[in-house]
């Protein structure tokens, strides 16, 4: 499954019974919970990076992936929007970009 796949089921949730999917249920306690818990998860996800434990990162960085999905989601940012802007950032290098910032 791609992460395009991911964030079509998810957009899916936003008209889904709470009872019925986790998704659905954390998309009906607002954006603002779905950011919290996307930082809980990203806390949890650099433990396990400090930690060097690769098989616990492995999990916590499925759980950090799932959860930005939901909070783009719950503030309508197109997930197709997010990887045009990965794109566009192809051409120029990292350093490039940060040199060339207002
Ligand atoms: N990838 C995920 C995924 N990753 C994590 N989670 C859920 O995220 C929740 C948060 O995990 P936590 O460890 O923080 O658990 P918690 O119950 O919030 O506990 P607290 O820390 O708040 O006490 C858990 O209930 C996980 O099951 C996910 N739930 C769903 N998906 C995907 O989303 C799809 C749709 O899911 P539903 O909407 O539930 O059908 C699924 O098919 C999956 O592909």
């Amino acid at each position: 499954m791609t992460l395009e796949d991911l964030f079509a089921i998810i957009q899916t949730r936003k008209a889904a019974d709470p009872h019925s999917s986790w998704t659905a249920q954390l998309l009906a306690k607002g954006p603002e919970k779905c950011a919290e818990k996307f930082g809980e998860e990203a806390i949890e996800a650099i433990i396990e990076a400090v930690k060097g434990d690769r098989a616990a990162l492995t999990s916590e960085a499925a759980d950090v992936l799932y959860h930005l999905l939901v909070m783009l989601a719950a503030r309508d940012v197109d997930f197709a929007d997010v990887l045009t802007e990965l794109e566009r950032r192809q051409s120029q290098s990292g350093l490039a970009e940060k040199a060339n910032r207002p």
